[in-house]
């Protein structure tokens, strides 16, 4: 009987869950007979015309996923972390997490964000990088884009929007070797961005140390921070959030901000200190921001 992977069918999340499969063949000495990769689909794969922030409903990537894993059709779902809520559905747990990435942006159609031409039109449909390009520099206009990494880059090639901003770490799993990397000073990623998650049921015991041998634990510490930042904050996935955790020796390095949707006002804020005590240092870094911010940033967060 094979271990089943699921995961949803875009090449980026294929390439994933091939990651997973190489990860637990190499870990326990399987075959390619003892690891299938099951594909479900997902309601964010089949909305494709709108902004995931509008359609707002929550779980969008991950509820076939978990549905399939509580009937028992797949033993693990494969996930890209930051599409991943931060409250995770009852009987679920999140046991481990693949080396991370680069974690940065890669803008295409441009060498840098000031070398993007004045008034210029960029593709994204997250509202943070929205939020984060205005803030550096207001000419922009942006406009929904949403669809898999080969759509998105036909738009900027065809001449339809001059720009789009995709995460380095889907880019190169992709083998796509384009665009410029961001330093992270300019652009900070979205929370859990460039890791890859694997999803279980509560209580399995084997698939959970089975995963246990391929569990990357400073990757799975600093996303959880991360993810702290967000569930702190009240947002989403979809929130002008952006926020990044590093080791730099023994200490944690925690920097989070909070945007405006156009850009207009930032709250930033950070933390360095031991992992033992980054939760409650960055829970209330959040609720500082959020007393600092005004009412609209404020309010992004509270509704
Ligand atoms: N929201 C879509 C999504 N989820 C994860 C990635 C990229 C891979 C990653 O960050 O791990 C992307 C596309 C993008 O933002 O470029």
């Amino acid at each position: 009987m094979s271990f089943k992977i699921g995961t949803r069918g875009s090449p980026l999340a294929l390439a994933q869950a091939h990651m997973t499969a190489d990860a637990l063949k190499a870990a326990h000495g399987w075959g390619d007979g003892d690891v299938e990769i099951i594909i479900i689909h997902t309601t964010g794969d089949k909305v494709q015309d709108r902004a995931l922030a509008e359609i707002g409903g929550k779980a969008l990537w991950t509820k076939e996923l978990d549905a399939a894993l509580l009937d028992g059709r797949i033993d693990i779902g494969v996930h890209s972390m930051k599409d991943v809520e931060t409250i995770l559905k009852d009987g679920i747990v999140l046991p481990a997490m693949l080396p991370r990435a680069d974690v940065r942006e890669t803008l295409i159609g441009a060498d840098s964000i000031s070398g993007l031409k004045l008034g210029a039109l960029v593709g994204t449909s997250s509202p943070r990088r929205a939020a984060q390009l205005k803030a550096q520099r207001p000419d922009i206009t942006t406009e929904i884009l949403r669809g898999n990494v080969a759509t998105r880059l036909a738009k900027v090639e065809s001449g339809a929007i001059d720009a789009t901003l995709l995460a380095a770490a889907g880019l190169s799993r992709l083998g796509m070797n384009v665009g410029s990397i961001v330093p992270v000073e300019q652009m900070l990623p979205a929370s859990a961005q460039g890791a890859v998650g694997i999803t279980a049921r509560a209580g399995d015991t084997e698939t959970l140390a089975r995963l246990a041998a391929i569990n990357h634990q400073p990757t799975l510490d600093c996303v959880m921070l991360e993810r702290g930042f967000l569930a702190a904050l009240g947002g989403t996935c979809h929130s002008p959030v952006a926020a990044l955790a590093q080791f730099v020796g023994e200490n944690v390095h925690f920097r989070g901000q909070i945007f405006a949707e156009d850009g207009s006002e930032v709250q930033q804020g950070d933390f360095t200190g031991p992992l033992a005590e980054a939760p409650a240092a960055i829970a209330a870094l959040a609720a500082r921001l959020l007393g600092q911010a005004g009412p609209a940033l404020r309010g992004l967060f509270t509704a």
